[in-house]
């Protein structure tokens, strides 16, 4: 078994006693976990007994001169939640081969960099992709048929006074289009396929396997869509991808669902779009600037808001970790990886 070059003495971190059945660290391969100290997920507890875990949030000592002290042999690297990988990090980090990423979106990773060190990368889009397919639909439905918004009205009190709820609008015949056909986007489609919409696309490539029409880019996809649903990566070439032309595409009846990262939409157009009716309604669960939400949108009754959690449910979270441990396991024992991230 290999051996790490850090000696484990050193190293300023909770060692786990060498319980019966447990390996001590020196056999463990060394993991690196970056995580902001708002991300405590259980995650350590559970890889503790597989891997020699070096955490820079458990040590007092500052994270740069931690990693510039222990982490120059470490292979692989864990980065919980949103936590930044910057260039400046990961030039600390000289041996490393392999970014596993807790989270589906990776914007807060320096991808490019990651390329230009030949690092590869897994995210978790996977392990969250029936969660968030889930909750887009939701948000596509509650927007369509205004489900929220009734509820207001009842629980105001309304219903006697005001009578009937306004008529809402249908889903099924309505044409999505969805942008990002990954792991996500494909369950999107699959679902609102079974609703009786008509799907198509638009993706970093066409994908040959997929039946629904293809549109290589989102001005003619959103010309030629009801609503459009984001679930794509948040990378130079995506930011503000959904922009006045594309809203102006989409129409004044055009909704727009977005599951994948705030930045994906000009934000201030769009609030701009929504009050003065050029488009018909928004479903949000991402922010340009979270959890900074834009204090127009809390009067609109076509727009549904939510605090970034369509991916978040505590059996979507078993599924991160299992993915995680798998990743780290294959890559120790050259195998293949699951969920790699392909970087353009
Ligand atoms: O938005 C959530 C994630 O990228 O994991």
């Amino acid at each position: 078994m290999e051996r790490n070059n850090a000696n484990p003495q050193d190293l300023p971190m909770a060692v786990e006693a060498n319980q019966e059945g447990l390996q001590s660290n020196e056999d463990l391969h060394l993991v690196l976990v970056l995580r902001l100290p708002s991300f405590n997920l259980p995650l350590n507890d559970i890889l503790r007994p597989h891997f020699h875990l070096l955490d820079p949030a458990d040590s007092p000592e500052p994270a740069y001169s931690f990693l510039s002290n222990h982490a120059q042999s470490v292979r692989a690297l864990i980065c919980v939640g949103y936590t930044p990988v910057t260039a400046e990090t990961l030039n600390l980090l000289p041996s490393l081969e392999l970014i596993v990423a807790s989270s589906a979106g990776v914007d807060h990773i320096d991808i490019q960099e990651c390329r230009r060190r030949g690092i590869i990368m897994t995210n978790a889009s996977t392990a969250f992709a029936e969660d968030a397919a889930d909750y887009a639909v939701a948000l596509l439905i509650n927007v369509w048929r205004r489900i929220s918004a009734a509820d207001r009205f009842l629980r105001a009190g309304l219903w006697p006074v005001k009578g009937d709820y306004p008529l809402a609008s249908k889903l099924r015949g309505k044409r999505v289009g969805i942008v990002g056909l990954g792991s996500i986007g494909f369950k999107v489609s699959k679902r609102l396929e079974a609703f009786g919409c008509s799907i198509a696309y638009n993706s970093r490539m066409e994908k040959p396997s997929v039946p629904f029409p293809y549109y290589a880019n989102v001005l003619d996809l959103a010309a030629h869509s009801d609503a459009l649903v984001l679930c794509c990566s948040l990378t130079e070439q995506t930011r503000h991808i959904i922009n006045k032309d594309v809203m102006t595409a989409l129409g004044k009846k055009g909704v727009i669902i977005n599951v994948g990262r705030g930045g994906l939409i000009d934000e201030k157009e769009l609030v701009q779009f929504l009050l003065r009716g050029d488009i018909g309604g928004a479903g949000l669960d991402v922010f340009e600037n979270e959890p900074d939400v834009p204090r127009e949108l809390f009067e609109l009754d076509n727009v549904v808001l939510s605090p970034h959690r369509a991916i978040s449910t505590p059996e979507s979270f078993e599924a991160v970790y299992q993915l995680i441990f798998t990743n780290l396991k294959a890559f120790f024992s050259n195998k293949p990886l699951q969920s790699v991230y392909q970087i353009e």
